[in-house]
């Protein structure tokens, strides 16, 4: 398949709407994350890893807010198949129906249970791996907590949560220059200057960072005992969290 580049911004606009995960999006999806998000490709590399080496039998392996299924792929190329049922959800209509037809492709369409839901209201099974790649910053502020605990009640000893997110800085200089370098790899990724700052208009409202620390609170008041940072790159960052 050839992969659509993203050209979304490319054009001047009169009014910028919000940024919502529409069938435009989802054609250029692959391009748009890989020329956005620097090291997307890694963490997604080391959902596979990780998931091999922390999958239980008889648990769930989630990929929450799967989009088009990459992290699910790469749990399933690492882990057996009597290691945990994997199940994906995302509530974007259009990515569900594109990774159903990507999973489809790959033969695994019995392996994975695809599912459309808001993964801020869905109950959970007992999970060994939970993953939010790029999830949890499209979450409300006021549902994150509450997601976080029943994703961790529902979690066995000895599983984990892989959080990856765009993160804030408390200091306003060091919040200034991460973004400045974030803005940088997309200028050398391709971007023009009007699409960096039309993209950065439409996800304001909808992509909202917390600092690592807040992040951090979280997941230990919601039981995990170990929380690590295992990946950062500029404002974008990934951790592990045992519980
Ligand atoms: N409440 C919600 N419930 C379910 N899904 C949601 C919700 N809010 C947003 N989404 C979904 O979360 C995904 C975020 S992209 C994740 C990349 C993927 N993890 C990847 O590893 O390729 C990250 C990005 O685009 O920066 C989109 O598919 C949304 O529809
Ligand atoms: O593009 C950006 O500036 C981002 O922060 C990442 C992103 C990637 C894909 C959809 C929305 C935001």
């Amino acid at each position: 398949m050839t992969e659509q580049r993203d050209d979304i911004y490319a054009q001047q606009r009169e009014r910028i709407e919000r940024f919502s995960f529409d069938e435009r999006v989802v054609r250029v999806f692959p391009d748009m994350i890989k020329r956005s998000v620097p090291g997307y490709a890694t963490t997604i590399d080391m959902i596979g890893v990780l998931a091999a080496r922390y999958a239980q039998p008889d648990t769930c392996l989630y990929d929450l807010g799967c989009s088009l299924g990459a992290a699910t792929l790469a749990m399933a190329a690492l882990t057996p198949t009597d290691k945990g049922t994997l199940v994906a959800v995302d509530n974007s209509p259009a990515m569900i129906e594109k990774a159903r037809d990507l999973l489809r492709g790959q033969g695994l369409q019995d392996r994975v249970l695809l599912r459309q839901s808001d993964v801020a209201r869905m109950d959970f099974e007992p999970t060994s791996v939970a993953v939010l790649n790029f999830t949890l910053q499209f979450i409300p502020l006021e549902q994150r907590d509450a997601l976080i605990q029943r994703l961790a009640d529902a979690t066995r000893e000895g599983g984990i949560l892989v959080l990856s997110e765009k993160i804030r800085f408390e200091d306003a200089a060091e919040n200034a220059l991460q973004s400045e370098w974030h803005h940088a790899f997309k200028r050398n990724n391709g971007y023009s200057d009007l699409e960096i700052s039309q993209k950065r208009s439409a996800i304001e409202e909808v992509l909202l960072p917390e600092t690592l620390a807040v992040h951090e609170e979280r997941l230990r008041r919601a039981g995990y005992r170990e929380v690590r940072v295992w990946f950062r790159c500029f404002n974008f960052m990934s951790l592990v969290a045992v519980r």
